[in-house]
């Protein structure tokens, strides 16, 4: 594809994310280039990249272009985002004209009004001091006291953090290689990848590698996680012959892990609301070679919790969040997220923490995951949960996972952050419930 093919996909491609504003914009994306199998894997990175700078930028881009008030937000289209983006990368305005230039398979040339517009950006940086905060660092004006209370000082870098791109992880299947195999089997497949410095199983690709279409992908030695996942997984600590339940288990990004750290041996439950998400499941399990698992469609007045009451030796509840931790791989996400969201979200949370403390034995284990970076999705969630639940305490140092590095193992909470930690953020709780007397 030509420059101009590229930017003219990466318009549409916008222009289908803003047609589905409810709508995950990587789910959007996936559909996007499935109708559109031409467009080949250099071409389709190229389009994302594109579009995925823009959504970054959202709010800082809006606000140049709307700094001239005789514009509304509906004369902001992605044609001008895009042309705006160009420019803030620092492409001349005579080459982003160039690219407009209405030839086949090119966007159409630059109106007399969106010109003016672009001028008006001549000599001026992205981020800039006369931007609000909130604008300056790409969240909603609501989230202000929430960050302030969770942040404070730290507020500004750690949401500076959140806006760069996230890391592409792996997590090696134990259960297939090595570590040190999978390493090599890369290195000769074309890919260049490091070990990572907080998760044994995991391997930091440079850059972003199409992996996807690797061999050893496809015998599933390696899974696409982010390091921070995967240290969910380390947190929960499964073994060999454990019964273990994944509450909220969706496509089992999670269960994969935990499957490997008891090498296949024992039994998981794999629950979620979901029928789409658990059916996701099957292929990567298949895939993995996993086979202790099994699936749960959980339903309106389904007496399948009831039932198992006290059965589980450990229940991993990987709760429904604002997935704040995750905004440098969804940026569009910040745009859709309410403060009605959170507060619904945290309902459902501590409804769902009470389901699962039902299913833990005496003496077992629960553990509380989200990829939220807020207090009240998280140290709160558990204060108040620790207050209701009288049989629950947090897992006492002796008990923790030999598998967290030291730095996590200190508390039986602990928060990862991308600026703190260069993985996406989450936040993890261990706690045990008392033994039967
Ligand atoms: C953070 S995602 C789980 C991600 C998954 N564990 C993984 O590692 O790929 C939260 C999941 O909770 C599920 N969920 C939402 N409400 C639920 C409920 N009431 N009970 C169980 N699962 C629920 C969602 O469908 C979603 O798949």
């Amino acid at each position: 594809m030509t420059p101009a093919a590229r930017l003219s996909g990466a318009i549409d491609l916008l222009c289908a994310i803003q047609n589905a504003p409810h709508r995950p914009a990587d789910a959007v994306a996936n559909n996007f280039f499935r109708e559109r199998r031409y467009i080949g894997g250099g071409d389709r990175r190229a389009i994302s990249t594109l579009a995925w700078d823009v959504l970054r930028a959202w709010r800082r881009l809006h606000w140049h272009l709307r700094a001239d008030l005789r514009y509304r937000d509906e004369d902001i289209s992605p044609r001008l985002l895009c042309a705006a983006m160009l420019h803030f990368v620092g492409q001349p305005l005579s080459s982003i004209q160039a690219l407009f230039n209405g030839e086949r398979y090119a966007p159409a040339p630059l109106s007399d009004r969106e010109m003016v517009m672009l001028e008006a950006l001549e000599g001026q940086e992205i981020s800039s001091e006369k931007q609000s905060l909130p604008v300056r660092l790409e969240y909603p004006d609501w989230l202000q006291p929430y960050l302030e209370e969770d942040f404070g000082d730290r507020l500004e870098e750690e949401m500076r953090a959140l806006m760069g791109a996230p890391s592409l992880d792996l997590r090696v299947n134990l259960l297939k290689a090595t570590r040190e195999e999978a390493l090599r089997r890369l290195k000769r497949e074309g890919f260049h990848g490091e070990p990572t410095a907080l998760s044994p199983w995991g391997i930091r690709l440079e850059g972003r590698q199409p992996v996807t279409a690797a061999a050893l992908f496809r015998e599933g030695i390696v899974e696409i996680q982010d390091e921070g996942s995967q240290l969910i997984a380390a947190a929960v600590d499964a073994g060999p012959g454990q019964r273990l339940l994944d509450y909220c288990a969706g496509a089992a990004g999670k269960t994969l892990a935990l499957a490997m750290t008891m090498e296949n041996k024992g039994q998981i439950v794999a629950c979620d609301v979901s029928r789409v998400r658990l059916d996701g499941a099957t292929k990567r399990l298949r895939r993995a070679g996993v086979h202790n698992v099994t699936r749960h469609l959980l339903s309106e007045g389904d007496k399948w919790a009831k039932r198992r009451e006290g059965q589980f030796d450990t229940v991993l509840v990987d709760a429904p969040c604002s997935g704040t931790g995750t905004w440098r791989r969804n940026p569009d996400a910040r745009l859709r997220l309410t403060e009605e969201d959170i507060k619904e979200l945290c309902v459902k949370q501590a409804a769902i923490l009470d389901i699962a403390a039902r299913l833990v034995r005496p003496g077992g284990k629960l553990v509380y995951a989200t990829c939220s970076l807020l207090g009240v999705e998280n140290q709160k969630q558990i204060e108040a949960f620790l207050k209701r639940q009288e049989k629950y305490s947090l897992l006492p140092a002796e008990k923790r996972s030999a598998l967290l590095p030291e730095a996590l193992r200190n508390e039986a909470l602990f928060s990862l952050t991308p600026h703190g930690f260069g993985t996406d953020g989450f936040f993890v709780a261990t706690m045990e419930k008392a033994a039967a007397v």
